[in-house]
């Protein structure tokens, strides 16, 4: 497999140990296929197909489009839980909340195994590092990415390291991660801090790194944008509204989109919002300001813990994205978002507190009039909503946050 740096353009392969996560010069590093002579008429038959298979390799929303993947990898290293294949929802509560656009649809990355987007990337991740030769996977996490990692090491069969802050993380994605078998490494920090560690000490450990400052994963995590596109039949909505905290989905959707419009699948890309929490804001704050370099923020804080990221590795893939679709970004408070989880909570599609910042942003876009009224959006939610029950307490049984009328408190009886 070829790989390019994003930031430099050297090129490199990532086909023998010890794997590469960036170049020389810092840069991470992006997958490089040739799509010149794919025929993409005869490719969407064949994904068509593929889409009511079940029980094959092929039947995963993830290696149907192996060939535009990893057309390299042999199909018997793949590893797969039926990832993908999530739902596509339009409640028409959560479009009016979202300031009552034209058509909103939620697609629900939560629905995945794990309960999270990160599977789509994990597939291909563990299944590259397997054919590398690895036998220990490592990543740092706020949850969904250690649950993610030691759900699909545990099918290999082998061995799973995940370095999890020993605060500010829902306790739910920790249990699960232990649940599924991983060696759970507590440390006081963030993110942050545990990516600096894992970058110094895999290689040496002998770790085959997990994140998404892997390619593999966001080759995986591309496949969102493809499924997507299948499910409206290759007619993307006018824009794609999304959490960032690591950036990994905003890079993934700028390789994918870049993908889908280069091969020929779509003739229009649409224009993507990376909405990130107040608390935990430097890609938004770069966005928006003068100066195109990613100024960390050393104490990054949200609720939304998926996002409480203040150095995400991507930002440099996630800035392209936005030049490539002409996006935009925007932050939303903690209250914000926990008004927008308990709407998509009480319309039945449910999610954990990061993806609704997705509809939180795309409200506050609309109100700005950024988004047009008569406009479409997709927005992407990346985790269930049994990922973290405790913000479930705080806003219906503690009266936490705001929108009481969205409040729905057990009532005690007696029988
Ligand atoms: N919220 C994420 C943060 C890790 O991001 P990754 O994209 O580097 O895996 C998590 O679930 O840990």
């Amino acid at each position: 497999m070829k790989a390019e740096c994003v930031a430099c353009g050297a090129e490199m392969s990532v086909d023998q140990r010890p794997m590469r996560y960036q170049c020389a010069c810092g840069g991470l590093l992006r997958i490089v296929h040739d799509f010149r002579h794919v025929d993409a008429e005869r490719l969407k038959r064949v994904f068509d197909e593929r889409r009511g298979m079940r029980h094959c390799l092929h039947a995963s929303g993830v290696w149907r489009y192996k060939e535009l993947i990893a057309p390299e990898l042999p199909d018997r290293e793949a590893v797969t839980r039926n990832e993908g294949n999530t739902g596509l929802y339009e409640p028409d509560a959560v479009r009016e909340f979202a300031g009552g656009i034209r058509r909103l649809h939620l697609k629900a990355q939560s629905e995945n195994p794990s309960g999270s987007f990160k599977d789509n990337g994990m597939a291909a991740a563990v299944s590259h590092g397997r054919w590398l030769g690895y036998d220990s996977f490592a990543c740092t996490s706020t949850g969904n990415t250690s649950s993610s990692l030691s759900m699909y090491a545990a099918v290999m069969g082998m061995q799973s390291i995940a370095l999890v802050p020993s605060s500010e993380v829902s306790p739910n994605k920790v249990l699960q991660t232990v649940g599924y078998g991983a060696q759970v490494l507590a440390f006081d920090g963030t993110y942050d801090d545990g990516i600096r560690w894992l970058q110094a000490q895999a290689e040496e450990q002998g770790y085959y790194v997990c994140n998404s400052v892997n390619p593999l994963r966001i080759e995986g995590q591309k496949s969102l944008i493809y499924e997507l596109a299948q499910d409206l039949a290759w007619q993307l909505p006018d824009w794609i509204v999304l959490p960032g905290g690591a950036l990994s989905n905003a890079s993934a959707l700028g390789q994918g989109l870049s993908d889908l419009y280069t091969i020929g699948f779509i003739d229009k890309l649409p224009r993507v919002a990376v909405v990130q929490a107040e608390g935990a804001s430097p890609f938004h704050r770069m966005a928006a300001g003068a100066s195109k370099r990613l100024v960390p923020e050393p104490k990054p804080s949200t609720r939304a813990s998926a996002l409480n990221i203040g150095n995400p590795p991507s930002w440099l893939k996630a800035l392209r994205m936005l030049e490539l679709t002409n996006g935009v970004t925007v932050a939303v408070s903690d209250a914000e978002i926990m008004e927008a989880k308990a709407c998509i909570d009480r319309s039945g599609v449910g999610c954990e507190p990061a993806s609704a910042a997705a509809v939180a942003g795309l409200r506050k876009l609309v109100r700005e009039g950024v988004v047009a009224r008569d406009e479409t959006a997709a927005c992407i939610l990346t985790g269930s909503m049994l990922k973290d029950t405790d913000a479930l307490r705080e806003f219906h049984l503690e009266g936490k946050w705001n929108a009481p009328e969205l409040r729905n408190p057990p009532r005690l009886i007696r029988l």
